[in-house]
């Protein structure tokens, strides 16, 4: 299996060039639809990517935004996702979209994904752009190899999240699931540095989604862009 990967000379350029790629294929879903919806990933790698997209002018009004995952910690703690989209893409003019979060401030987050579901479906499904990230253990959203739900998270007929435990994930989480990262009318993947390239290689080589849950996106038969620099 080979994927389209476009390289970029710096990370900054790689930012840039992602979220020109994102506002035209949102763009492009106002212009038909006169809405247009979008996932986005948490984590270490996203930011400046998310600064670059929150500047772009669009009809942000018109914009639902979800998480890729969701790590359950409340909003204030600096492994929150939701913190994160706050602090980068809701900074700029895409501050007027609305936000359908994963997080739902229960106990568990299995008490919370009645609503969160019900809230995908109103606001954001089906996704035009997931824009997902990926771990040197072959995770992409929340879908990690070992987690306690991750068949049910591959099932065709999975909800749309799905709340999970991972031995490689330190809090409980909440993730998109197959269907719906399978079903973006456009997807791409975020990676930086040697490990992840080198990572990507291994998830192509593999033929397992348990063992490559990123295997998810490679296998969609809809677009995927690798959007990657060193
Ligand atoms: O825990 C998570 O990890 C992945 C990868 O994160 P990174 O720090 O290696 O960029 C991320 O895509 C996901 O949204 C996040 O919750």
């Amino acid at each position: 299996m080979t994927t389209a990967v476009e390289r970029h000379p710096s990370r900054e350029a790689l930012a840039g060039a992602l979220a020109d790629r994102i506002a035209a294929d949102l763009k492009a879903a106002l212009d038909t639809r006169g809405r247009a919806t979008l996932a986005v990933p948490g984590g270490t790698t996203p930011g400046p990517f998310l600064t670059a997209l929150g500047a772009r002018p669009l009809n942000w009004e018109r914009v639902a935004v979800t998480l890729t995952d969701e790590r359950w910690v409340p909003t204030s703690s600096d492994r929150s996702n939701q913190r994160l989209v706050g602090e980068t893409l809701f900074r700029g003019p895409a501050a007027g979209a609305e936000f359908a979060p994963l997080y739902g401030a229960t106990a568990e987050p299995a008490q919370s994904m009645d609503a969160v579901c019900a809230s995908l479906e109103r606001l954001v499904l089906p996704l035009d752009v997931v824009v997902c990230g990926m771990g040197e253990d072959l995770h992409a959203a929340s879908l990690f190899p070992g987690a306690d739900k991750l068949r049910a998270a591959l099932a065709p007929d999975a909800p749309p999240a799905l709340a999970m435990r991972a031995p490689g994930a330190p809090e409980p989480r909440v993730t998109l699931t197959a269907p719906v990262l399978r079903g973006a009318a456009h997807a791409y993947l975020l990676i930086v540095g040697a490990a992840k390239r080198e990572a990507l290689a291994r998830a192509e080589a593999e033929t397992d989604e348990e063992t490559a849950p990123v295997r998810v996106l490679l296998t969609r038969t809809k677009p995927l862009t690798v959007f990657y620099a060193d």
